[in-house]
């Protein structure tokens, strides 16, 4: 039965603790610092999930560099990825000659990052890689890399730093599962 639309009445189980995400940016934080120092990277956030994962991962990288966003959708409001991505909102920078770093929340089927990366480098960059906070690899649809991740996660569907439910509940603190009533009230609606 879900009573209301409180954080306790939607979410069945926590995956990842604050203090888990808070690990994977400080470990990420360090390599980045190592593997770009020196090239003044431009970070990419994907919107609008990405922008939690980023502020702390970004702070944790001690190497000079720029941030732009970009705004990609493929999934509406829907669980499934509709196969078909769309850019909502571009970039300003030029990204010609630049080491770009895409920032995401989530890779899943590996459409989106897919589509992001090709962009990119047919806008001239001198390279793309990526660092997602949650790697689902087991679901993957088209081959990409995702250069660094903060964890592996099973198919199922997570919401919470960042990740949405309904566009709602990106605010949540830390990664949890939706209970599966929840997701039945809204399937098929
Ligand atoms: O690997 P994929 O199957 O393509 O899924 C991953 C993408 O799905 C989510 O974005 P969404 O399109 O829901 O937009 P959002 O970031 O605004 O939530 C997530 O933020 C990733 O960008
Ligand atoms: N919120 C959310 N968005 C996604 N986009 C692709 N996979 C997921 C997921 O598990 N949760």
């Amino acid at each position: 039965m879900v009573k209301g639309d409180k954080i306790n009445d939607i979410i069945d189980h926590k995956l990842f603790s604050e203090d888990d995400i808070h690990e994977m940016c400080v470990r990420l934080g360090k390599q980045l610092t190592e593997d770009y120092a020196g090239k003044r990277p431009l970070v990419v956030g994907a919107l609008k999930g990405a922008i939690y994962f980023l502020t702390d991962l970004t702070r944790q990288m001690d190497v000079a560099h720029q941030l732009d966003f970009l705004d990609v959708s493929s999934y509406g409001d829907g669980f499934e990825s509709t196969g078909k991505i769309k850019v909502v909102t571009d970039m300003s920078a030029d990204v010609k000659d630049r080491d770009v770093l895409i920032v995401e929340d989530i890779v899943d089927t590996g459409l989106t990052l897919k589509f992001m990366k090709d962009l990119i480098k047919k806008r001239g960059a001198k390279s793309v890689k990526c660092c997602a906070m949650l790697n689902k690899e087991a679901c993957r649809e088209v081959d990409v890399d995702v250069d660094y991740y903060g964890s592996k996660v099973g198919n199922e569907f997570v919401v919470g730093f960042g990740l949405d439910f309904l566009n709602m509940y990106r605010n949540i603190p830390y990664v949890g599962v939706l209970k599966p009533e929840v997701i039945q009230k809204y399937v098929n609606k």
